[in-house]
């Protein structure tokens, strides 16, 4: 048996951490638990006190609404208390509901009036004579904060009424929430600046709104949705029913939910739940859950008010999509492309209707700009059928024995380096020829028209030559023969025999369909081409460094990166050895300047521009020889030209190149550049 002690001190723990959880929620806009712990915690003491009534005190959160307004803004004390709702969560729940009220107004059935629930701010607006007069957030029901200048900014709250003949006073009620358009965009300027990132859209809308400067609040988009009026005594309207009144707010220009509907009876009530929990992702802005009212105004006063919300609401929640729990562990793993994310590992959870184990983290940069340590208590979110992700830490839960990630410097799956190039986000794994993770896409892509094109090795034979463990990296390819094929799905002899054929065909290639057919990041085909017309030689290529690549024209500091990189990892060069052993071969290289020969950096990325008749060559040939070496000739003189090349009888082009101060080369001196030495021979 509990002593009543013990009961006491429960309650008042658990009093004392959700008045904290308010605060933090209400007056800071930064709640540090998710909603879903908070409910429970206040379930529970809801459960506690209903056991215990005479233990109930007035100051206990579930005799209040939210949290008293802050200091910095003026008071302003609602002349009807904004109340809170009433929650339930499953089916049971709200047929109780609708039973109780049935019972308490003696009929058999109820008209409802179905909203979305916004998950924003709720607030107050007074239109007095038909204007916009004061603009109030709710507070602790009584009181609330004076925010009108704030509210003036939104260009969704209409300043003035259409009609203001009838009204003295109006109080039109609704939430003001940030779309989730508007919300994203937020924090990727956020992001841009280096500035904090809000956690969710009503945080962000919350923390928008409660600013001290509305010129703040004026760059933030926020949007305004009406669900309710409040009429002066004197001037009641005819209307009968809550919907009445959502249409008269239309007819007002205000913003109301597109999916307010109307229902008789219990079975209504759940359809809507249903139907708006699968729009739920496809709304724009965040809902969690909808509210059902007695649509009846007569009936709703009837039923009046308990503590602190009405009887005649119901707010239905939906599943939670963002909870607490454990990081255990945090897991790399390789995608196709090499790339190396970060994986959270984490105690089971139950979120967005699945149980989760896994949440994404992205990469390095995510992981240090939210501070996650591994062991912290963290929030995960699952919205719709999105990959489960990590939103925050509760750094009060972080355990003294958390540690921090450390990004490994080599792929998990095959021991390659992994690097981060200068200016990404993602970290890679380099060992592409031979990583088991990037098999599939590496074998694919060396296979494919563009690069070693071996006709008839498609997708699906790759799939089954791997999972076959017939091929394992590129090299692997020609140490197939037709025996080893037959047998795998639709391969009879003969086509074994055709992509055996097909296999030793593309061993005649060419440089620079071998350098894209490695598949390194960054060097596409125009690059691959570059690669082989500038450098001609496949261990001239594997030896340079990062420095050398950059001379040449197209390459910048990133893509040189990439090739180095490339190989530099011991795995990648081992592959490229095989298939070099297996005969691959190409037409060395033809250009006549530089037989074997690097490049020529006195030519290599400069721009040219011929004038004149030259004696041993057509400007044609001078042009060429230029281009194989890497320049550029262009047709007119500008601050961009390096050398104007002037034969006999130059045209304008001379003298603009002399205005200019632009070197001038005759014959002779373009031929000495052209067969000048290059650099590293
Ligand atoms: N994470 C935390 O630390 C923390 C702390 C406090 C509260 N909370 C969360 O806040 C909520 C409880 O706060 P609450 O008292 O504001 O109650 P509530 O949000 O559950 O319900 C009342 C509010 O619903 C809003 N609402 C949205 N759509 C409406 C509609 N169509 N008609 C009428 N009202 C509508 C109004 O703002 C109203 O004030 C819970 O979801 C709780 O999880 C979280
Ligand atoms: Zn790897």
């Amino acid at each position: 048996m509990v002593s009543e002690k013990t009961i006491e001190e429960r309650l008042k723990t658990l009093r004392t951490t959700i008045t904290l959880h308010n605060y933090h929620y209400y007056t800071q806009d930064t709640p540090t638990i998710p909603d879903a712990d908070y409910d429970a915690l206040f379930r529970s003491l809801q459960q506690l006190e209903q056991q215990y009534p005479h233990l109930i005190t007035p100051d206990s959160p579930t005799q209040r609404v939210g949290a008293p307004p802050l200091k910095l803004f003026a008071k302003y004390t609602h002349q009807t208390p904004m109340l809170s709702l009433n929650n339930a969560f499953t089916a049971d729940e709200v047929i109780a509901f609708d039973r109780r009220i049935r019972e308490i107004l003696a009929v058999d059935q109820v008209d409802y009036a179905l909203e979305p629930k916004f998950d924003g701010l709720a607030v107050s607006l007074i239109y007095t004579d038909g204007v916009l007069t004061k603009g109030a957030t709710r507070g602790d029901g009584y009181t609330g904060e004076d925010i009108t200048l704030n509210l003036r900014t939104l260009p969704s709250i209409p300043l003035h009424l259409q009609t203001n003949s009838v009204i003295q006073q109006l109080e039109v009620r609704g939430e003001v929430v940030m779309l989730k358009a508007d919300f994203e965009h937020l924090n990727e300027q956020q992001r841009s600046r280096g500035d904090k990132l809000f956690v969710n859209p009503r945080n962000a809308a919350a923390g928008s709104l409660r600013q001290l400067d509305s010129n703040i609040t004026a760059t933030r988009k926020l949007t305004f949705f009406a669900y309710d009026a409040v009429f002066p005594v004197q001037n009641q309207p005819d209307f009968s029913k809550h919907s009445e009144i959502l249409d008269y707010l239309q007819s007002q220009f205000f913003l109301i939910a597109q999916q307010t509907d109307t229902t008789t009876g219990v079975a209504g009530l759940l359809a809507y739940h249903q139907q708006m929990s699968a729009l739920r992702p496809s709304l724009p802005y965040e809902i969690d859950g909808v509210v059902y009212k007695v649509d009846q105004l007569a009936q709703q006063e009837q039923l009046g008010y308990i503590s602190r919300a009405p009887r005649f609401a119901l707010a239905h929640k939906f599943p939670a999509q963002e909870v607490s729990t454990e990081l255990l562990a945090i897991e790399i793993q390789v995608g196709r492309t090499g790339a190396l994310t970060p994986v959270a590992r984490l105690a089971p959870v139950f979120v967005g209707g699945v149980t989760v184990t896994n949440a994404t983290l992205h990469n390095e940069d995510e992981i240090q700009r939210k501070q996650i340590m591994i062991g912290d208590t963290v929030i995960i979110r699952r919205a719709g059928d999105v990959i489960p992700e990590v939103v925050s830490v509760i750094l009060e839960k972080r355990p003294v024995d958390a540690h921090a990630f450390i990004m490994p410097e080599h792929c998990p799956v095959c021991g390659s380096k992994a690097v981060r190039l200068p200016g990404e986000a993602v970290t890679r794994c380099t060992g592409g020829l031979y990583c088991p993770a990037q098999r599939k896409q590496a074998i694919w892509h060396f296979a494919s028209r563009r690069a070693m094109n071996i006709d008839g090795l498609g997708e699906k034979l790759v799939d089954q030559l791997i999972s076959n463990e017939l091929v394992r990296t590129p090299a692997d390819l020609y140490k197939l023969d037709t025996a080893m094929l037959v047998g795998l799905e639709r391969m009879a002899e003969k086509s074994a025999n055709n992509l055996i054929t097909a296999i030793e065909h593309s061993k005649n290639t060419t440089l620079a369909r071998f350098i894209y057919a490695l598949g390194i990041r960054h060097v596409g085909e125009t690059t691959a081409k570059t690669l082989a017309h500038q450098i001609g030689d496949l261990e001239q290529l594997m030896a340079m460094n990062a420095e050398q690549l950059q001379q040449i024209p197209d390459i910048g500091p990133v893509v040189a990166r990439s090739i180095t990189d490339f190989f530099a990892e011991a795995h990648n060069r081992t592959v490229i050895q095989q298939l070099l052993a297996s005969g691959l071969q190409w037409p060395s290289s033809n250009s006549t300047a530089h037989s074997s020969s690097a490049i020529n950096v006195a030519v290599a990325g400069r721009t040219f521009v011929l004038t004149g008749t030259l004696a041993s060559m057509t400007r044609e040939q001078a042009k060429s020889s230029i281009e194989q070496q890497g320049g550029k000739v262009t047709g007119s003189v500008s601050a961009a030209t390096n050398y104007v090349v002037a034969g006999e009888k130059p045209g304008s082009k001379h003298a603009r190149a002399v205005e200019l101060g632009i070197p001038i080369l005759d014959e002779n001196q373009l031929l000495l550049l052209l067969q000048s030495t290059p650099e590293n021979e």
